[in-house]
């Protein structure tokens, strides 16, 4: 297995990320829930570092007809990034490393007063072998997709941008029901429990109110049009695990 040079730092990262699947109370740990959607809890954590609002926010979700590789695989897919990615005007792959992991860059619309945000970012999509049991349910797959902030020496910033640091991860575990009638394995099979965890520093000034209302706002939207754009690519495609 060929590695590059952000191999280490990933790996620390997953590492850390999959901390979050012993699936600790989500309410426990200054987790404060922000709002609940169905299935979907959305958390956060009130942070400034530096005068900054850098709110860690954690999401939980479960939602059926498909695979943990289905969620991951179109999360970090770049070349559907713009078919559910709102909120992204500029967005360009600097480099590919591997056949699962990219360097991103990639401008915000104006989401606030201040000024536009760029980041620039190392993505990849990566199995878990032998995650951490979950309760008495036992996962029939475990991907991770980690998205963390890198320098890169090709990047051409869009003049303006305020470069934000982000450290994300989408965590996804495929949850499989056996038909009654012994028959194959069908969509209707299928759940997928999600953990989505983003810490975001704007990188500069924004007004705490503007920040929080948005993040309050713009997350849960985020996974719900997500979510909902990779059960309607999938519905007539093979079950990919
Ligand atoms: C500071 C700024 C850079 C503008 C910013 C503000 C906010 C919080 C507000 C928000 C939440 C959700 C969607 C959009 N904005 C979120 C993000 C953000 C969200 C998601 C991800 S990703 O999951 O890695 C998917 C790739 O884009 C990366 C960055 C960035």
């Amino acid at each position: 297995k060929v590695t590059h040079e952000h191999s280490e730092a990933l790996n620390q990262r997953i590492k850390e990320h999959l901390a979050l699947l012993d699936h600790s109370d989500p309410d426990a740990n200054g987790w404060e829930q922000i709002t609940e959607d169905g299935e979907m809890k959305v958390y956060r954590k009130e942070l400034v570092q530096d005068g900054l609002i850098c709110d860690p926010l954690k999401a939980v979700h479960s939602v059926g007809l498909v695979t943990a590789k289905e969620m991951c695989h179109y999360f970090w897919f770049p070349d559907v990034r713009r078919d559910w990615e709102e909120t992204v005007d500029v967005f360009d792959v600097l480099e590919t490393l591997d056949e699962a992991t990219t360097i991103n860059y990639q401008t915000h619309k104006q989401v606030w007063p201040a000024a536009q945000r760029d980041c620039l970012y190392l993505s990849s999509m990566v199995k878990v072998d032998n995650p951490p049991s979950v309760g008495d349910k036992i996962p029939h797959d475990t991907w991770i997709v980690c998205n963390f902030s890198v320098d890169h020496p090709e990047a051409n910033p869009v003049s303006g941008c305020v470069r934000a640091l982000i450290e994300v991860a989408l965590i996804c575990q495929t949850f499989i029901t056996l038909p009654k009638d012994g028959g194959p394995i069908t969509r209707d099979c299928l759940q997928c429990d999600i953990i989505y965890v983003a810490n975001v520093n704007p990188g500069g000034w924004a007004p705490a109110s503007v920040l929080r209302s948005i993040y309050k706002r713009e997350y849960p939207k985020f996974l719900n049009r997500f979510t909902n754009y990779v059960q309607q690519k999938t519905k007539d495609l093979k079950l990919l695990f």
